[in-house]
């Protein structure tokens, strides 16, 4: 990195990013959907999952919904894969459980890993910004197949402590839990073009994550920067480019 420049604030995006999709529908989705209950009727006094169950009784208006009428309406938003946060929160209770006990490993495109060491050894900060909730994301980047990512990261944000990624606040809540006035250093990578879209009415650099076979790859990222690998993306100016 030249002496000339500040080191950027690296923010990733996990669906689609670092991560298939394809796995998250296909591994984690079902995981959760088979412990929902179990978790609601025998874990109600953990916060999380107090906090999920008001919550989807406030989304679907109904108060006095039980444990049938909430995992119907958390199957739906599964189903749709819509990014409710009380489904969020749930899941990252769950799988915090299944990366615990081995059940459930996490999956990084190959270059990812050797991307975000480099980076943070060249002295970026490193967050993640997910629909996943942070719980969730802790397991996640726990238990990767090259052992816990989570020294690489110095903080982790959802939709419950940023807001919705498809806002231009949220990125703004997120610089000020930071603590860094210049919204120029951040570099937010995402598949998704709204979000990418947000950061940058937030005065954020924008890189689009483009890999063949990602549920948005067709949607393209238009406007920003666009690459099919990490390894693709030089954070040694004061800009981000892609090479
Ligand atoms: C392991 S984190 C869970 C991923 C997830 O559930 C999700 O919705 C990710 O969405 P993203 O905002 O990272 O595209
Ligand atoms: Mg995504």
């Amino acid at each position: 990195m030249s002496d000339r420049h500040l080191p950027h604030h690296v923010v990733v995006d996990i669906e689609g990013t670092t991560s298939a999709t394809g796995f998250i529908t296909e591994q984690l989705y079902p995981y959760s959907r088979k412990h929902f209950a179990r978790v609601l009727d025998t874990r109600g006094d953990d916060p999380d999952v107090a906090r999920a169950a008001a919550a989807v009784r406030e989304l679907i208006g109904e108060p006095d919904a039980g444990t049938e009428r909430i995992v119907e309406a958390l199957n739906t938003w599964l189903d749709r894969d819509e990014k409710a946060t009380p489904l969020k929160t749930l899941q990252g209770v769950i799988w915090a459980e299944g990366f615990e006990s081995g059940e459930l490993t996490s999956h990084f495109y190959p270059d990812v890993i050797p991307v975000l060491r480099a980076w943070h050894a060249a002295g970026h900060t490193l967050y993640v910004y997910s629909s996943g909730s942070v719980s969730a994301q802790l397991a996640w980047f726990g238990h990767s197949a090259e052992g816990s990512l989570l020294p690489l990261f110095s903080g982790h944000f959802d939709t419950e402590n940023a807001g919705p990624k498809k806002v231009a606040p949220s990125y703004q809540a997120i610089a000020a839990a930071v603590g860094e006035p210049e919204a120029g250093r951040f570099v937010f990578l995402s598949d998704l073009v709204d979000e990418l879209d947000a950061a940058r009415e937030a005065g954020w650099r924008t890189v689009g994550v483009r890999r063949p076979g990602e549920p948005y790859y067709d949607r393209g990222v238009d406007g920003h920067l666009e690459t099919d690998s990490f390894a693709r993306v030089d954070l040694s100016g004061e800009q981000p480019a892609v090479r």
